[in-house]
């Protein structure tokens, strides 16, 4: 595993907002593509900051999660792992820092990065007025996809996720659940390189987790790369082949799942050792269901 201690700040200037650097293009590697350096990571992060005020809230990542996994990005909450994901996939602009998605640099190169990556942000915003299908249809020829194609996948992405019945419902009306379902078939339909999914089990039932989980997983397998944040370390256990842990805006362990559990008998034990929360039992507590009122 690999374990980062404190890193100070790359830079000395920490009170203003430091100015966006990215690589001019990418590499024009394709998926899996290799350099001389060896295998093209599928995200690469150099020296990523964002502050919020005094907060720095992603403050000096540097981290490569390699291509063809299922990869957990988990951490405690406010850790930055939705900043992070929102930098990674062009939504929020860095203060400071490289990102690049299997080789092409999100801010320089926004639509090579774009068309690669399929993204289920956290706080989910859909075209509310349109039915189920439409979204797809619509998302679809967005992404340039020929209309006889956008209606096959379609219609395979609504059965696989159980939608068809719903599928003339308008979104606002959907359940919260159905909004993660119709939002990760609208990740997928373009058939993406990186999926990266913000929290995509929150609110959803189990048998609609098993649903998705299954869809992930066969994406994996055909080669895809799968990024998600969760709290859930029992689903990260289950599903990740790698994990990258977060703590106060700072990556604190990344590797391979084997590896960052090292002896501990679980993720979960391996996560509170590492974040520290092990030490935080409520003990204090002493007037709580006793005592005083
Ligand atoms: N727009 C914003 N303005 C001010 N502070 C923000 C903003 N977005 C995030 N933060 C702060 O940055 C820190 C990291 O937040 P972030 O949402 O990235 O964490 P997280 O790991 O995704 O947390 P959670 O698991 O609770 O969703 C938090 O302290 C949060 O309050």
């Amino acid at each position: 595993m690999a374990q980062e201690s404190e890193s100070t700040p790359a830079r000395a200037d920490r009170g203003a907002p430091l100015p966006y650097y990215g690589a001019a293009g990418g590499t024009g590697q394709a998926q899996g593509g290799a350099t001389a350096a060896g295998p093209v990571p599928a995200v690469r992060i150099r020296g990523l900051w964002k502050r919020f005020g005094e907060q720095a809230a992603v403050a000096g990542i540097e981290l490569d999660l390699p291509a063809g996994r299922f990869i957990g990005l988990v951490g405690p909450n406010g850790a930055g792992k939705t900043t992070t994901l929102s930098m990674v996939t062009g939504l929020l602009r860095p203060d400071d820092g490289l990102v690049q998605v299997n080789g092409h640099d999100v801010w320089s190169d926004p639509v090579a990065v774009k068309s690669r990556i399929g993204v289920l942000p956290e706080g989910l915003r859909l075209f509310e007025r349109l039915s189920g299908r439409e979204l797809l249809a619509y998302t679809g020829r967005l992404r340039g996809l020929p209309g006889d194609e956008v209606d096959k996948r379609t219609a395979q992405l609504l059965d696989v996720l159980d939608l068809t019945a719903a599928q003339h419902k308008l979104v606002v009306d959907y359940s919260t659940g159905m909004r993660k379902k119709i939002g990760l078939a609208a990740a997928l339909l373009h058939n993406p390189e990186v999926l990266f999914l913000d929290e995509p089990f929150e609110g959803v039932d189990p048998v609609s987790a098993q649903v998705i989980r299954g869809v992930l997983e066969r994406y994996t397998a055909a080669g895809g790369t799968v990024v998600f944040s969760s709290h859930v370390m029992e689903l990260v256990e289950s599903l990740c082949d790698w994990v990258a842990v977060m703590a106060a805006g700072r990556i604190v362990a990344h590797g391979p799942l084997a590896e960052v559990r090292g002896a501990a008998p679980t993720l979960q034990d391996a996560f509170l050792s590492l974040v520290g929360a092990d030490r935080r039992t409520g003990q204090d507590l002493d007037w709580l269901g006793g005592g005083s009122r």
